[in-house]
Parts: structure tokens; sequence; C-alpha cells
């Protein structure tokens, strides 16, 4: 996942950049597998809205099963993770961004409709998520499965598809999404990665 100049002006300028085929077709596809294999174990739960004393279950505005993943050295989860490290420290040398730790997420949407409503992943001033990082790991992705990432960032909106190997990179802060209901199985790993001064 090197990164390119025009990655670092367009999350300057719009708030993102998207990269296509960003770790090959290999490591992509190992990847699916290990990912898959974990949501077929049931390890992964009902994903809840809000935080803390307020967490709640709603599906109809977060229909996603997940797990807070730990570093697995020799895996094609551990370099999916190595490669999240990796884009962190380019963004913070190139971008200026003062990143520091990151969380790595594993997302599974069931199908049926599932979707995750129009948010923001962090608020203006709460010093919290700075930078989201979102890699698909969908193989036969099609148009009729839905499940889309909807952008809006400000004029207008964008539609990026959850497709092997496509990755999504955006300021937390700044840019609105969604994930347009979804009717097949969709997988997802994202890094949030907080400022430096959050310890
Ligand atoms: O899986 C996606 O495309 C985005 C999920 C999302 O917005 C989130 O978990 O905050
Ligand atoms: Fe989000």
């Amino acid at each position: 996942m090197d990164l390119r100049d025009e990655d670092i002006e367009a999350l300057g300028t719009q708030g993102f950049f998207i990269r296509t085929a960003s770790l090959g077709e290999q490591q992509a596809r190992a990847i699916h597998a290990e990912a898959q294999a974990r949501a077929a174990t049931g390890a992964l739960r009902p994903a809840g809205i809000r935080r803390g004393a307020d967490r709640a279950e709603d599906t109809a505005v977060r229909g996603d099963f997940i797990e807070w993943l730990s570093p697995s050295p020799g895996s094609a989860l551990g370099r999916l993770w190595e490669a999240f490290a990796a884009l962190g420290e380019a963004l913070s040398a190139g971008a200026y961004l003062g990143l520091g730790r990151f969380d790595v997420q594993l997302a599974h949407y069931p199908g049926g409709g599932t979707r995750y409503v129009r948010h923001r992943d962090a608020f203006p001033g709460q010093s919290n998520r700075r930078l989201t990082a979102i890699y698909y790991a969908n193989p036969d992705w099609r148009p009729a499965h839905g499940g889309q990432l909807r952008l809006y960032p400000g004029a207008g909106t964008l539609e990026v598809a959850p497709a092997l190997d496509t990755l999504v990179v955006f300021l937390s802060e700044r840019l609105e999404h969604e994930v347009l209901p979804t009717h097949a199985p969709r997988l997802a790993l994202t890094a949030w990665y907080y400022g430096r001064d959050v310890a």
C-alpha cells in the first residue's frame, strides 16, 4: 500500500481517497478466507450504536456483526495489520496527520438488507478518531448485491463498491458516509487511527 502524492492531495482537498488493487489478488483472497472463517465461527457480535453506558443495538441503524482484532503475525490478517501500520506512518509523514495507535475491526453484514445509516466516525473537537481506513474482502461482489459505501464529500455523493482489495481512506471527523442495504454477505476490515496525543 504505497502512498502516492495524489492520495495525500485528495485527502486534503476532498477528505478521502480510494485505492483498488491495493494489496494484490493473492493477499486479498487470503485475507478474505481468514475473515470469512472468523465470521463462520460465530465469534462476531452484533455491533452496538453509541458507546459505554448508552450502548444499544438497533439493526435499523446498523446491522453488522463485529470483532476487534489483535495483531496475528504470520497470517494474512496479520499482514493486513502491518499494511495498516505502514499506511498510518506514511500518512503521518506525508500528510502531517500525527497519527498514533489504531484499532482494527472485522465487520460482517449478513445480507438481507442490513445497512449502516449515514454517520460520521468522529466529531470535530473530540480528540478521538482521526482517520478511517476500510479494506474490503468480497471476491464476488456484484452491483445487485448492494452494500456500497456511499460518501457525502460535500456536493453530491459517491458510491464505492465493497469489492475485493479495495481500500477507502478518509478523515473520520470530516466525511459522512453510509453502508447501503446489502443483499449478500459483506466483509470489511476497518482501521481507526487516533491522534498521537491520545493514550
Ligand atoms: O463497512 C463500511 O463500508 C463502513 C462501515 C462504517 O461506516 C463503520 O463501521 O463506521
Ligand atoms: Fe463509519
